[in-house]
């Protein structure tokens, strides 16, 4: 660990003063990068560190990019009530009467944020102006961050607490980083996402953000991307149209059922850390997938587009809506004791080499060195010779078999659920997607399969499941004429819980293929194509940190 006092030495001294904090008197330096303070009397004997924001027994730091605010204060005991300190206290504000507060960032555990104050007491009011002007000025230098924000509120999402958690939680941060915000809360479906198409002035705001769930925040990405390639003349129903980046960061407050996108770019569920990292002016850089029928544009997708299992799963859970959250676990039981598999036809495009494979256990955080890597869809696919499109062509790999499940992670996907994800080692930002294919297989082979996505086991590690990183690929569900049974050595399914055909002549086509749930809503078409559009979008987040020795 760094030595701060080191640190301190190679920074120039924006300002230094010794100030009261909690009635002892301390160094209190800023630097550009770091507002630092010691206590002054005992601190030779003792050892001093930094870290983001780091604390021995009398000296800390805490980075001036992770201050959220700085004001004038009123003059506080610090809820002192021994009586010799209450005496020390009425002393030392009467000789340092001018108080300001450090409004800032601190860690606690498991990547939650909380926002912490510390409070100095000045001599002077001319001394306590001038901190707060100086650290102010510091903060005005900090051009990503945002202040005027757009905010749609799902009121129906998870538990129906996103206005509570907004007002209660999230607003008087944004009031105390003197960020405005103009609040939406939505009245039906698609709401914000048509807002943002069409009626919203953009130009107004540095970010939107969406308090609900994945299906909002999947609202929020359509309006965005929709209306940006509007913009710019883009034809978004071409599937080989290149997509222009959305200029606006995109922040999740987590208020929904999922949450997986929240939980996968943060580490955390937690609104108070969501709207932290909104306030810093976090960007993190994500993959879109778009997801095409033929020439026919369905949909984005940004987390998990699931055939099989977690189509059936979402299709179930959607008529049990008013059971919040739980209704995944009950449609979840329900789906994997219906056992089902689907026949279709996979063909996808393999990444090239340099950027790892699923099962690296290289996993995408803070900063990643492949998501660095600007890979855009562009430089290898389209913009490619055609040469190399013909041996690209080779390169297509056919798969045709039953599937319980086809899923395709363009991100870990790890939720509160399943904490490392579907795709443990999938990448927020390198372009690519984690296609995983789960073959017909047992009840207790599939048993064991879903298992490890809740614990740390290898989950691909069996040998009816195989996983591929790629940029594009395609699924054609098998087309059915009469056919009396799936396999004639199954016996025949259940009336109820199988969309298999049932052997008789009324034999339902429609019912021999699942759906795909896309980021949670259910696609139309069970034919899709789909691309990987690089770094899309942003958000105001920076991906899951490595936990902090202390
Ligand atoms: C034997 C125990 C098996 C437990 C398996 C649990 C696996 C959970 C994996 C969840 C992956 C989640 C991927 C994200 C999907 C969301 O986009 C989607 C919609 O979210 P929201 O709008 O917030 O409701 N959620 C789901 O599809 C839920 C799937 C849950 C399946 C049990
Ligand atoms: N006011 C509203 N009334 C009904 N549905 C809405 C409203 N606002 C948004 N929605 C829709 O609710 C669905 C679920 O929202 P989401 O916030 O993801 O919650 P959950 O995680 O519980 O599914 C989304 O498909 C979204 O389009
Ligand atoms: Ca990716």
């Amino acid at each position: 660990m760094t030595r701060l006092n080191e640190v301190m030495d190679k920074q120039p001294r924006l300002l230094s003063s010794k100030l009261f904090q909690k009635h002892r008197q301390v160094e209190v330096v800023l630097s550009r990068s770091v507002l630092y303070w010691k206590e002054i009397e005992k601190s030779r004997k003792r050892s001093s560190c930094t870290s983001r924001e780091s604390e021995t027994a009398h000296s800390h730091a805490v980075q001036v990019c992770e201050i959220v605010a700085v004001h004038k204060s009123e003059e506080d005991d610090q809820g002192d009530t021994k009586r010799g300190r209450l005496k020390k206290a009425k002393q030392q504000s009467q000789l340092y009467p001018h108080t300001f507060t450090v409004s800032y960032v601190r860690r606690t555990r498991q990547h939650q944020w909380r926002c912490s104050d510390v409070s100095f007491h000045c001599a002077s009011q001319a001394l306590c102006q001038q901190w707060i002007q100086v650290i102010n000025e510091q903060l005005s230098l900090l051009t990503n961050r945002p202040k005027r924000l757009l905010v749609y509120i799902n009121p129906y999402g998870g538990k129906q607490q996103g206005k509570r958690i907004y007002e209660q939680k999230v607003a008087p941060l944004f009031r105390r980083a003197c960020i405005s915000a103009d609040v939406i809360v939505t009245e039906c479906a698609n709401h914000a996402r048509d807002h943002l198409k069409t009626e919203a002035n953009l130009d107004k705001y540095d970010g939107v953000v969406c308090v609900g769930g994945d299906g909002m925040f999947s609202e929020i990405v359509h309006g965005l991307v929709t209306r940006t390639q509007t913009d710019h003349g883009v034809d978004q129903s071409r599937a080989d149209a290149e997509l222009v980046p959305c200029s606006l960061r995109i922040g999740i407050i987590p208020a929904g059922s999922t949450d997986c996108i929240c939980f996968g770019t943060v580490g955390t569920n937690d609104p108070v850390t969501s709207a932290l990292h909104i306030i810093v002016g976090d960007s993190q850089p994500m993959d879109v997938c778009s997801v095409h029928h033929g020439d026919v544009f369905l949909r984005y997708s940004v987390s998990l587009l699931g055939y099989g299992f977690y189509g059936d799963v979402l299709t179930d859970s959607e008529r049990k809506r008013w059971l919040g959250p739980a209704r995944y676990d009950l449609s979840g039981v329900k789906t994997f004791l219906s056992h089902n598999y689907y026949e279709g036809t996979v063909s996808y495009l393999p990444t090239a080499d340099g950027l790892g494979n699923p099962r690296d256990k290289v996993q995408c955080r803070s900063g990643c060195h492949i998501c660095q890597h600007k890979h855009s869809s562009k430089d290898k696919q389209w913009e490619m010779s055609e040469e190399e499109e013909k041996s690209d062509k080779d390169r297509w790999s056919t798969i045709h078999g039953k599937f319980i499940a086809i899923n395709a992670a363009s991100m870990s996907c790890a939720c509160p659920r399943s904490p490392k994800g579907l795709s443990p080692s999938a990448h927020l930002a390198d372009g690519t997607t984690d296609l995983i294919l789960v073959r017909k297989c047992s009840r207790l082979d599939f048993f064991r399969h879903l298992l490890r996505h809740t614990n740390k086991d290898d989950q691909f590690d069996h040998s009816f499941v195989e996983v591929h990183r790629v940029r594009t690929f395609r699924f054609q569900p098998f087309q059915k004429q009469l056919v009396s049974r799936e396999d004639p050595s199954e016996p025949p399914k259940k009336k109820g819980f199988s969309p298999m055909c049932s052997g008789q002549t009324t034999c339902n086509y429609s019912k021999a293929h699942s759906s795909w749930s896309c980021d949670g809503e259910i696609l139309k078409h069970a034919a899709i194509q789909v691309s990987v559009q690089c770094q899309l979008i942003r958000l105001f987040a920076r991906g899951i940190e490595e936990q902090q020795k202390q």
